[in-house]
């Protein structure tokens, strides 16, 4: 579905029972500038949803809204068919931050961070009973960080950083997770183990809502696509917004886009080649290619 003028509120307000459904939301910071206006989608449960956008458009300040950290000027959110205020109380939002966003020479254990993920089933005094301690040690499991329980955070590498904030929003055993950035310094076997979790979670009927730079891999594993520029530019099922006119509008001239004209002794074939910092997005014939060759193992940063 694409709105290029007129925000569709129709699906986002009148799906209550949807996973998100944001309708006309504008945020102004407080040295005066709007950084989103009159965003307007909805993602159902079990969805998968990627959140596409250039640098500043808006992706970190939508999460924002949607954890109740920053007001709306205009318009509303609604979270498993009731406000954000809600929500939050009954733990159904879980975030997986940025790297950057986190203090690694902060002396803490791996089991520590993913236990944080259990402070809202506890009392007033945080202590773990066994329930807590179980609900850990599964999520740590599930994401193969086991042996690594008793390690300083900051004595880990990027990906398992990014499991480990995996495991405490798994832990939380909240219905909706929003991941931002969660390729980011990842290695290929790590983004595919992520993706395996995240299936998974969408299998549970959970709602996952993915900031990313990885265009190559949204077609792959999101089943939604909202892309944003200040504003929701499009939204809906991925086959149907990750268009190549979508995405030249989302990113304009910011993206390296190349046409080839095929090989020599062939029929000339049009391949755009959308590559932003991550694996790149190729398009055959106006449409993106599932999978694109892996562009190598280390770590990207
Ligand atoms: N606290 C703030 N006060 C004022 N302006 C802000 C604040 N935080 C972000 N902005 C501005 O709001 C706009 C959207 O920023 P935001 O961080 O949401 O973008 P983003 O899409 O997450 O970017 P990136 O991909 O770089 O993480 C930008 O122009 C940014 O400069």
């Amino acid at each position: 579905m694409t709105v290029p003028v007129v925000p569709q509120v129709r699906a986002a307000s009148a799906d209550a029972g949807s996973g998100i459904a944001v309708t006309g939301a504008t945020v102004v910071y407080r040295n005066g500038h709007t950084a989103i206006r009159d965003a307007t989608f909805a993602i159902p449960t079990g969805t998968i949803a990627a959140l596409v956008g250039v640098n500043g458009s808006g992706k970190s300040t939508l999460f924002k809204a949607i954890m109740g950290f920053v007001r709306l000027a205009r318009g509303d959110i609604r979270v498993l068919g009731g406000p954000v205020e809600e929500a939050l109380r009954r733990r159904l939002i879980a975030y997986v931050p940025q790297a950057e966003e986190v203090d690694w020479n902060f002396p803490v254990l791996v089991e520590d961070v993913v236990m944080m993920g259990r402070y809202g089933h506890m009392g007033m005094m945080r202590i773990p009973r066994k329930a807590d301690h179980e609900a850990v040690a599964a999520a740590l499991a599930r994401v193969n960080m086991s042996e690594l329980r008793k390690r300083q955070i900051g004595e880990l590498s990027g990906g398992q950083r990014k499991r480990v904030f995996l495991a405490r929003a798994l832990a939380q055993d909240s219905r909706v997770i929003l991941l931002d950035e969660p390729f980011t310094g990842v290695d290929v076997k790590t983004e595919d183990q992520i993706v395996t979790l995240l299936r998974e979670l969408r299998d549970e009927g959970r709602v996952m809502l993915v900031s990313t730079h990885n265009l190559g891999s949204v077609p792959e594993f999101c089943d939604q696509t909202i892309l944003i520029k200040g504003t929701v530019l499009a939204y809906g099922p991925t086959v149907e917004t990750f268009t190549q006119a979508n995405l030249e509008m989302a990113f304009g001239g910011v993206l390296r886009h190349f046409v080839l004209n095929g090989d020599p002794g062939g029929k000339p074939q049009a391949i755009g080649v959308f590559s932003d910092d991550e694996r790149p997005l190729v398009f055959q014939d106006g449409r993106a290619t599932a999978r694109t060759p892996d562009t190598g193992n280390g770590d990207r940063h």
